[in-house]
């Protein structure tokens, strides 16, 4: 039996995202993958017409009305930049007055960087405040994604089951308190862009020294494919991982030289420390 047929039908909940955009996909993805949902139990909305045509084509239910989203979903992801949580709230407020909604019930799982639960809870002061913040990053849409989720005050033991049962099926997921959402969202929200980058500039210095661009980006992706499960699967420190493939007067070494005098590490602990920063200050805006 395979991995997904275990999986069929976990979750029987409804599942909601205001903003149907990258992290959204990337989380619906890897659950549907998983069949513990289906897209049929998916509800979305966003900003435009435009965006929702993916999600139409996978058999979500689509929509620019955040409200409707909201009376239909029970657990609704909010998916949207932080700067625009006004006026997606505004939205959800507007749609409830005019159909007389009560939205006590319902449980609100946010991803934006930044927006602290004190904030989400002044926002959605029109719910009971059961509200779970999360951090995730979009491997997930792979099965590869690293997660952390801090449950608010009036989070239930079963809000929290469900949102873990939804996460951890996409890769590693862990409670955090909420001082250490903006440094894990700096680490490993910020961290695949990060990556990227590394592997594009390592594909690039294949490529300078002759290798096809298709064979150097393959190349280079597995390659820290394999370093990252040799540190996950050896339980070796990074360091003596390091020292195994660098030969006494040899080309790693050599290489590694070219790279401390470029400050890499220094360069990657400011990129954690610069994006952690920037997720503190989004926090601080007015919302
Ligand atoms: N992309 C990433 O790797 C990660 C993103 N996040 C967080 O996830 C959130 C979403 O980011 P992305 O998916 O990358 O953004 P995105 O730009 O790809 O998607 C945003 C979505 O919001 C919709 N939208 C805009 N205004 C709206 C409104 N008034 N009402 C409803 N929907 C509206 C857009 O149509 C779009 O579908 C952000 O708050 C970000 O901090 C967190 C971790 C990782
Ligand atoms: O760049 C951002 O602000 C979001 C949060 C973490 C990853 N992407």
């Amino acid at each position: 039996m395979s991995n997904g047929d275990q999986n069929l039908n976990v979750i029987k909940e409804k599942i909601g995202f205001i903003g149907g955009g990258n992290m959204a996909k990337a989380i619906c993805e890897g659950i549907v993958k998983k069949n513990i949902i289906k897209y049929s139990q998916v509800y979305i909305s966003a900003a435009r017409n435009e965006s929702l045509e993916y999600w139409q084509k996978k058999g979500a239910h689509a929509t620019t009305i955040n409200g409707s989203v909201v009376d239909e979903a029970d657990i609704i992801f909010l998916a949207v930049k932080p700067h625009i949580l006004p006026e997606a709230i505004a939205n959800i407020l507007d749609y409830k007055n005019e159909k007389d909604k009560s939205y006590k019930s319902k449980l609100f799982v946010s991803i934006l960087a930044g927006i602290t639960i004190a904030q989400l809870e002044r926002a959605l002061d029109f719910t009971e405040n059961r509200i779970i913040r999360v951090m995730p990053n979009t491997p997930m849409m792979v099965g590869e994604g690293c997660t952390v989720f801090c449950p608010g005050q009036r989070a239930t033991e079963s809000d929290v089951n469900v949102v873990k049962t939804i996460l951890e099926v996409s890769g590693v997921c862990k409670q955090v308190p909420e001082s250490l959402i903006n440094a894990v969202g700096a680490l490993s929200g910020s961290g695949p862009a990060f990556v990227y980058l590394m592997i594009e500039a390592l594909a690039d210095g294949g490529v300078k020294q002759g290798i096809p661009r298709e064979m150097a980006v393959q190349f280079a992706a597995q390659t820290v494919l394999g370093a990252s499960k040799m540190v996950l699967d050896s339980g070796k420190h990074t360091g003596q991982l390091k020292d195994e493939v660098c030969s006494p007067g040899g080309t790693t070494i050599t290489g590694i030289h070219a790279l401390e005098k470029a400050g890499v590490r220094g360069a990657l602990m400011d990129a954690v420390e610069a994006a952690a920063k920037k997720s503190a200050e989004l926090g601080e805006k007015k919302h």
